[in-house]
């Protein structure tokens, strides 16, 4: 199956929109998790056990995992969700971004080492870095268009010719580049107009749009200019404001209760 039936399935079949972000930082897990070799693992697939019937896919950020020297913790974790929740597609976020001979490297390093089902890209060198991660025609390719950052209105906002960068970039994804149809973006939910500018431009292709919670973007707004009109189209993504919900050993089941009520707020919206 490929990432973006599998994507599919799992929107419907959670009646979910809401993609649960896994960046495990030590310094914040309960006592009981400290000093122990395999709390990132034991942490994550707690979450992912208390999750996984209310999201349409998980997202680790592989920064959390490669810090603390935890690669192994990552590719068990991502093994644990192909084998007990095999239906939600797993989206490594590594924004990788170089040649193509290396790229080919990052590509073989997402899909076969970690068995990611999509990753993140920057496409700011163009065509052929993306090119790489295309090659595996069933994984999908997630390119950054407008970040949710303020600073990513630094270069993206850029204007190129009588538009601006990151729609561009939408432009170049949606009418030259997703011959496979394996390409979704990468949309801050703290830009709700571009949300619904970059949706104008590409259609129907996949939005996975980091920024509710943590960071303050705004749910109805986010849901009402990204959805397209089969009210899918997003992977709305939170980490911090579900992982860390609770501080003590019951924080799996607080997780549970913050993904639940993002998953509801977003489909109030739908
Ligand atoms: O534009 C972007 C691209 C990626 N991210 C990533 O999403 C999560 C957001 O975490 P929160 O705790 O929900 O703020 C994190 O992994 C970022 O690296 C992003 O925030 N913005």
């Amino acid at each position: 199956m490929t990432f973006t039936d599998q994507l599919a399935a799992a929107w419907q079949d959670n009646d979910s929109l809401l993609c649960v972000g896994l960046d495990p930082d030590p310094a914040k897990f309960p006592a009981h998790l400290k000093g122990r070799d395999d709390a990132i693992f034991e942490f994550c697939t707690a979450i992912v056990d208390a999750t996984a019937d209310l999201a349409c896919s998980f997202k680790p950020q592989i920064a959390y995992f490669a810090a603390r020297r935890a690669e192994d913790q990552l590719e068990a974790l991502i093994a644990h969700i192909h084998e007990k929740h095999p239906g939600i597609p797993v989206i490594l976020d590594a924004k990788r971004g170089d040649i193509g001979s290396t790229a080919e490297q990052y590509a073989v390093e997402a899909f076969e080492r970690f068995r990611a089902d999509a990753v993140t890209v920057n496409p700011y060198m163009g065509r052929d870095s993306v090119e790489p991660y295309l090659a595996f025609p069933d994984k999908g390719v997630i390119l950054l268009c407008r970040t949710s950052n303020a600073g990513g209105s630094d270069l993206q906002f850029l204007d190129v010719g009588g538009e601006k960068l990151y729609q561009r970039v939408a432009r170049l994804a949606a009418e030259q580049w997703n011959t496979s149809g394996q390409i979704g973006l990468v949309v801050g939910a703290t830009f709700p107009a571009e949300i619904a500018r970059v949706r104008q431009i590409v259609g129907d292709m996949p939005l996975l749009v980091p920024g509710i919670g943590a960071q303050g973007g705004d749910v109805e707004a986010t849901v009402n200019a990204g959805k397209t009109a089969k009210t899918t189209g997003l992977m709305i993504n939170s980490s911090r404001a579900i992982l860390y919900a609770g501080q003590d050993e019951n924080y799996a089941a607080a997780a549970r209760r913050a993904a639940q009520e993002t998953r509801d707020a977003i489909n109030r919206y739908r």
